[in-house]
């Protein structure tokens, strides 16, 4: 482990100085596309203004003898956009890939100035983040970049889930972490074979009433990552860094993956990957406090003052604890309203209330 001190310094001569935080940027919907599928990134720009962020994926779903067209496409996609205020990130291959090696050296040599952060899959322990964070250095040093590229892991393995804690503290380049359920399932000899989501197999189931083993009994199905989501979600806070949903497969279930997504959000995560357009707006509503919550929060806020003391609101107690819940959702909301005016009218409507 590095020394505490060294720890914000920069791992190559030249490369810039690691960030002591990382800056809260709306990553509501991080929007996969395979920049080697020419109909996709031709929507790229008109894509960008209606996402956080846009993944230029490099990965798993782009074919071994497309891999090259994907990485050349996504600096051609990267070069010729106006990006705006949406990030933009790609997910490379991974580390023991064919890929992996040439996928860092083209893209921040090529496009390093506009990469906000790499996606690095199937990461098990600090030792892969470790790796990626010398090699960036080196790179960004040679490019001349002036601001660091941040790293996001996705958990996918079960070695990785084990080692969650110190893959969040590995390096300040950390921004995040994503679930990975498929490889995730994979990896623990899970038996679904879904992206993502419940399972009806799942379930818990209300005991017998009488000597009737079958009748009147009711069935809940559970949700197969609420452990893990948890797990990760401490990781991130613990250090200070962003946790996310994933992925959610089944495209034409909108019902559903609204549903995943809202258990991500009410959990911690600030966001989720859309795979396919129709699921951008569901991120979008999901990670977006309502303006009730967001009126409510600010209620709370200003009838607490200095923020202590207890006070009854609407027959609910207030007091120290329930503030600090409450600016969480109030600066979420601010931060997300800075990016998004009809967020911003809607929560300016309600304020006037
Ligand atoms: C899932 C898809 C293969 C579906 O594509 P398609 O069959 O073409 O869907 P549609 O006919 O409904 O598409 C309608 C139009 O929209 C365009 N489209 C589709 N998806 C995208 C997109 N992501 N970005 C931009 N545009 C998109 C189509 O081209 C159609 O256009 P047009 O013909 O002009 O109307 C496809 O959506 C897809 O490939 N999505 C991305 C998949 C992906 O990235 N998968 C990897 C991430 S999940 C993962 O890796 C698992 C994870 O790591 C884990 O372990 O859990
Ligand atoms: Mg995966």
């Amino acid at each position: 482990m590095r020394s505490a001190k060294d720890f914000f310094r920069p791992l190559a001569v030249g490369a810039p100085q690691p960030l002591t935080e990382i800056p809260f940027r709306p990553s509501r919907m991080i929007h996969f596309f395979d920049p080697g599928n020419e109909k996709m990134a031709a929507k790229v720009p008109d894509l960008a203004p209606r996402v956080d962020v846009l993944l230029g994926n490099l990965e798993d779903a782009v074919r071994a003898d497309r891999k090259e067209a994907s990485r050349a496409g996504l600096v051609a996609v990267a070069k010729a956009t106006d990006f705006g205020d949406t990030q933009l990130w790609t997910r490379v291959n991974s580390l023991d890939s064919p890929w992996g090696l040439d996928d860092l050296l083209t893209l921040v040599t090529e496009i390093g100035d506009k990469l906000d952060v790499i996606m690095v899959p199937k990461v098990e322990g600090a030792e892969d983040i470790h790796y990626v964070d010398r090699l960036l250095a080196q790179l960004e040093a040679k490019a001349g970049l002036t601001r660091p590229i941040l790293v996001h892991a996705i958990l996918e393995t079960a070695r990785g889930v084990a080692n969650v804690e110190e893959i969040a503290g590995a390096s300040p380049r950390m921004q995040g972490m994503s679930l990975g359920p498929a490889d995730l399932a994979a990896s623990r000899r899970m038996k679904t074979t879904r992206v993502g989501g419940g399972h009806p197999g799942y379930l818990v189931r209300t005991d017998p009433v009488g000597d009737d083993l079958t009748a009147g009994r009711h069935t809940y199905q559970q949700d197969l990552w609420h452990y893990t989501i948890a797990r990760m979600v401490d990781a991130c806070a613990a250090h200070g860094i962003l946790p996310y949903y994933g992925p959610f497969g089944d495209i034409r279930d909108v019902v559903a993956c609204e549903d995943q997504f809202r258990n991500a959000f009410l959990l911690g995560c600030v966001g989720a990957w859309s795979l396919h357009p129709a699921q951008i707006e569901i991120a979008r509503r999901v990670f977006s406090p309502s303006p009730a919550d967001v009126s409510w929060a600010r209620k709370v806020i200003a009838a607490m003052g200095d923020g202590t003391g207890a006070v009854m609101i609407d027959g609910k107690m207030q007091d120290d604890a329930t503030v600090k819940q409450c600016r969480v959702v109030a600066e979420l909301a601010d931060a997300l309203a800075a990016k998004d005016p009809e967020l911003a009218k809607a929560y300016a409507e309600v304020s006037d209330d």
